[in-house]
C-alpha cells in the first residue's frame, strides 16, 4: 500500500514505534464505563491496530485528511461508517455516540487546545481520553498552582477530569520528528458531574483571572464582582495562578452570594 505523505499543516508526525502505540492503547481503562472509543487522527493506523484488537470496543476513526481516510479504508474495509474523513473540531457527539465514551489519539499538535476545549464541551460524555501531546502542553494539563504552566486549560480540565502524566516520548520515534518531545496523558471523568457553583459564572472567573495573570484577583475580576461586598475577601488578593480549582469554585460562590 502507498503510504501517506505526511502534511506539516496537519500535524502529522506518523508514529513509528509499535511498543508506544500499544502502551498508549493499553492505557484506556474502559472497566465497565463505556464500550465506544474514538480515536482522533488515525493517520495510517499505528494505535487503531492496536485498537482494533480488542473486543470490548468499538472504535471509530475520525481523520480530517482525505489520503489518511483512503489508506485507512483499503487497511480496514470493514470499519464502514465507522471510519470518517472530517474535522474532529466540527462533529457533532451526541449524533454518533452513545451518553459515555472515550476519545484516543496521537493528536495533531498545531490545534491541542482546540482539541481539548472540544473535549471539555463533550465533557458529560467523554468519560476517559488519553492523548499524545506536544510535552509542554501534556505539562500544562497536569500541572498545578503557583506552577508557571498553570493556566485556563490546567483548571478547567482539573475541574472535570483526574490528569494523569503517563510518560514521555521522544521525537526519534515519529516519521518525520517533531521539534519537540511528547507525552500522554490520560483524563478520567470525575464520578461527580456538577462542580457544586454556578458553572457558567465559574467559567468566567477563570478567564478572566487568568487573562490578565499578573493583576490580583480583585482587579482582574472588578467586572465581575461586588467590590463593596467583597472587600473582606482574601482570595481575591491573590492571583489566579495561586488558586486550586476548590478554590476557583468557592471563590464562585462567594460571588454568587454577593451579588
Ligand atoms: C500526529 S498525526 C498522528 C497519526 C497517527 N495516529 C500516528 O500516530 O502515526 C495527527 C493526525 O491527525 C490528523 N488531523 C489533523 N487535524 C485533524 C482534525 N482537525 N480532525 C481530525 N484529524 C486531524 C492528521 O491528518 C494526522 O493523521
Amino acid at each position: 500500500m502507498t503510504l501517506v505523505r505526511a502534511k506539516k499543516h496537519l500535524g502529522q508526525h506518523f508514529l513509528t514505534d509499535k511498543n508506544i502505540a500499544q502502551k498508549t492503547v493499553e492505557s484506556l481503562q474502559a472497566g465497565a464505563k463505556y464500550r465506544q472509543v474514538l480515536e482522533v487522527g488515525p493517520g495510517m493506523g499505528i494505535l487503531s491496530d492496536f485498537l482494533l484488537q480488542k473486543p470490548e470496543y468499538e472504535a471509530f476513526l475520525i481523520d480530517i485528511d482525505t489520503e489518511s481516510y483512503t489508506f485507512l479504508q483499503k487497511k480496514y474495509p470493514a470499519l464502514g461508517s465507522r471510519l470518517i474523513n472530517a474535522d474532529f473540531l466540527e462533529l457533532d457527539f451526541a449524533s454518533l455516540f452513545e451518553p459515555k465514551m472515550a476519545v484516543i489519539g496521537n493528536f495533531p499538535y498545531n490545534i491541542s487546545s482546540q482539541i481539548l476545549f472540544k473535549i471539555l464541551d463533550n465533557r458529560e460524555r467523554v468519560v476517559e481520553v488519553v492523548g499524545m501531546f506536544q510535552k509542554e502542553v501534556a505539562e500544562r494539563c497536569a500541572s498545578k498552582p503557583g506552577s508557571k504552566e498553570y493556566g485556563i486549560l490546567s483548571v478547567f480540565l482539573q475541574a472535570y477530569y483526574k490528569v494523569e502524566y503517563l510518560f514521555t516520548v521522544k521525537a526519534g520515534v515519529f516519521n518525520p520528528p517533531p521539534k519537540v518531545l511528547s507525552a500522554v496523558i490520560r483524563l478520567t471523568r470525575n464520578e461527580t458531574e456538577t462542580l457544586g457553583c454556578d458553572e457558567k459564572l465559574f467559567w468566567q472567573v477563570v478567564k478572566a483571572g487568568f487573562n490578565q495573570r499578573r493583576k490580583t484577583l480583585r482587579n482582574a475580576l472588578s467586572s465581575l464582582i461586588n467590590k463593596e461586598k467583597m472587600t473582606e475577601n482574601k482570595t481575591l488578593d491573590l492571583r489566579a495562578e495561586r488558586l486550586s480549582v476548590a478554590d476557583f469554585v468557592a471563590l464562585t460562590n462567594e460571588i454568587t452570594l454577593s451579588r
